[in-house]
């Protein structure tokens, strides 16, 4: 199996270099989209001088200034005249290299998964256990105070605990002159971390990157931000990529500059400054030639100690924008989730929009992280669209008014993708309780609101903002609630329990509009000869999911607005039935506009069979004229697409994936 040949490369200790595959084995092989180009351009990463750090005040304010610009625009730099001998850098890269050439039995003794272990020595990131694995190997150990962890370290080679030691303690004194330097350049004053960091957590990871036949096909380590305040790195060679976040979050290399080390600022600067810095996110690439080596060392507070945003950098235009946490919280996230696929990231999990969206913070211009690109900023003076209006009342009448109800179905069907329907059988108050429910959700103080607020798309009671907020590119202007709700008395009990009478105003409205979908899905199929029961029971066991909605617009050339019809409920085609029809429904394509007065107020309850059961092409359409067009799909399919994928920048839909050409 590939994956013991994976586990022969670097598992037993004996690293690739020793090995020399001839290619690279499946499971280091990342996603062709995250691939190194190997060209990436140059970095134009700053250089910082910190002699002038311990001049006068003006040669210090001088370089405070440069260390602020260089957090705000890459975060990272790099420093030189840090007070480091060369003759110690070179030590400590000569100490690991020494560990790394150790025979297989040496370095097994240090071999663990366990990500908790202050001495740790592994490949990839856990090796074995993540689905894609990395290019490198390494050795991890704590190292401030000094004494407390040089005795676990390796006594081999013989000079590993002098010069790795020597190294260890003269980058932690710079790191807490560095955090200084970064709080002053923050406004906070040079001793608001120092102790802190004087007495925190230094962990010192040495990497080693063999030689790699393919160095296209993998990484040494997959794109992430540092879980630190900041760190220091040492390399022999380049390798590191960072991402630059003002050229279009393109790949840039970190040049190499002998006796330079290079600072990166680590989520919990990220987290202290309240986002006016970024972490900077990196990854490491290899060669065909050389063994690469990088020493970083990581230095944030105390392993319990929780880093929150700073009170002063906190006010009603910047909101608390992260929650707190601490180094261990960060390796317990770490132990449960494979970050190296590239679709979690811990910083991410801290993000919190204080249940304070843009426009609830009632700011007087919109954000640029709002903005969408011109070519897709609404009109706001579209004609209206011409959707049918579809009474229902018929449907009970009689066969022959049934079938003129189906007749009007297929063509609006066929034609716009989207009709409304009256005389539904919902009464207007039960209509009405629900709107209201919502809206007293929405108006409940942020706390209550945060208890419930999560970016995991699978769960099935959700609060948020924009779709996945803080994590795609663009963001929406919009709150939501998304509920499971079929059957509702599974769901119900997960629902907010404020306002009092969410559940109970809510419920009603979900439990018809359920019934009301499987009437409509009935007289679908019958609209495509499919017959009033092709789905019934399917739909009536599936999914619906309700949230606060959008006004629709039908893209069929400009974009035109739905007219809101007194009691009419709007009906979309959605993806599934554009399976099942073979492509002969379309699903309607719409979005929401806003406007600068009235908060408007959605729902829509979305219909299909259950999570895992697949919805594929009715057999009875498809002929020689008309083969399958579409693949197999469930909801859960489309969840974990929409988990992975930054859908609201237009250029990938989940649907576009299921045509078969
Ligand atoms: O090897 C490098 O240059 C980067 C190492 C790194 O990012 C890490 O250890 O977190
Ligand atoms: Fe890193």
């Amino acid at each position: 199996m590939e994956i013991d040949m994976c586990f022969q490369c670097f598992n037993t200790g004996q690293s690739a270099q020793e090995k020399g595959p001839t290619h690279v084995p499946k499971c280091y092989e990342v996603p062709s989209s995250e691939r190194p180009s190997l060209s990436s351009p140059e970095a134009q990463i700053p250089v910082v001088d910190l002699a002038g750090l311990r001049m006068g005040p003006t040669h210090r304010l001088a370089v405070i200034e440069s260390i602020g610009q260089a957090c705000k625009r890459f975060g990272c730099y790099h420093v030189v005249n840090h007070g480091i001998d060369q003759s110690i850098l070179d030590k400590a890269l000569g100490a690991a290299d020494e560990f790394f050439h150790l025979p297989a039995d040496e370095k097994l003794k240090f071999m663990s998964k366990d990500v908790h272990k202050p001495v740790r020595y592994g490949t990839s990131l856990k090796d074995g256990v993540d689905k894609i694995q990395f290019w490198r190997v390494f050795l991890k150990h704590y190292a401030n105070p000094l004494n407390d962890w040089v005795q676990s370290w390796p006594e081999n080679p013989p000079a590993y605990r002098g010069d790795m030691g020597a190294y260890s303690s003269k980058v932690q004194k710079l790191a807490v002159e560095l955090a200084g330097a970064t709080t002053e350049s923050l406004g906070l004053g040079s001793k608001y971390l120092s102790e802190k960091m004087e007495e925190g957590m230094q962990v010192i990871t040495t990497n080693c990157y063999p030689p790699c036949p393919q160095p296209r096909l993998t990484l040494g380590l997959p794109p992430h931000s540092d879980y630190s305040c900041l760190t220091i790195l040492l390399q022999s060679s380049p390798g590191l990529e960072v991402m630059d976040m003002q050229d279009g979050g393109s790949w840039k290399l970190v040049p190499y500059i002998s006796g330079a080390l290079l600072v990166h600022i680590g989520d919990h600067f990220e987290v202290l400054s309240n986002g006016l810095y970024k972490s900077v996110v990196h990854r490491a690439v290899l060669n065909s030639q050389n063994t690469r080596i990088s020493i970083a060392s990581f230095h944030s507070k105390g392993l319990l100690e929780k880093m929150e945003p700073a009170l002063e950098l906190v006010d009603a235009n910047h909101p608390k924008a992260y929650k707190g946490s601490s180094f261990k919280d960060f390796l317990d996230f770490l132990s449960a989730n494979d970050v190296g696929q590239g679709k979690i990231c811990f910083l991410d999990t801290l993000k919190i929009n204080t249940g304070q969206s843009a426009q609830e913070r009632k700011l007087s211009h919109v954000p640029e992280c709002y903005e969408v690109p011109p070519s897709q900023q609404p009109t706001l003076n579209s004609p209206q669209a011409q959707v049918p209006v579809v009474d229902l009342a018929g449907f009970r009448i009689s066969p022959i008014h049934r079938s003129a109800v189906i007749q009007s179905i297929r063509k609006a069907c066929v034609h716009f993708g989207i009709f409304q329907v009256v005389n539904h059988g919902i009464d207007q108050t039960v209509l009405n309780k629900a709107l209201g429910a919502v809206d007293g959700f929405f108006r409940l103080p942020a706390n209550e609101k945060l208890k419930i607020m999560s970016n995991d798309v699978h769960k099935p009671v959700r609060y948020g903002t924009s779709l996945k907020d803080g994590v795609d590119k663009i963001q929406f202007w919009r709150v939501f609630l998304k509920l499971y709700a079929n059957p509702l008395e599974n769901w119900v009990q997960s629902w907010p329990e404020n306002p009092p009478t969410y559940r109970e105003n809510m419920g009603a409205y979900t439990s018809k509009v359920q019934k009301l979908a499987v009437d409509l899905a009935g007289a679908i199929t019958e609209s495509l000869g499919l017959g009033p029961t092709y789905l019934s029971d399917k739909i009536g066991e599936g999914m619906q999911d309700s949230l606060g909605l959008e006004i629709v617009d039908k893209q069929d050339g400009p974009w035109k607005l739905v007219p809101n019809i007194n009691g009419a409920l709007v009906v979309h085609i959605g993806d599934h039935f554009e399976v099942l029809s073979n492509g002969l429904y379309k699903s309607v394509v719409h979005r929401a506009i806003v406007n600068s007065q009235k908060t408007r107020i959605s729902i829509a309850s979305l219909h299909s069979l259950g999570l895992d059961e697949k919805m594929e092409p009715a057999p009875e359409l498809e002929d020689a004229d008309h083969p399958k067009a579409y693949k197999e799909s469930s909801f859960k399919d489309f969840l974990d697409f929409l988990s992975v994928n930054d859908i609201g920048q237009g250029k990938i839909c989940f649907l576009d994936t299921l045509k078969i050409v």
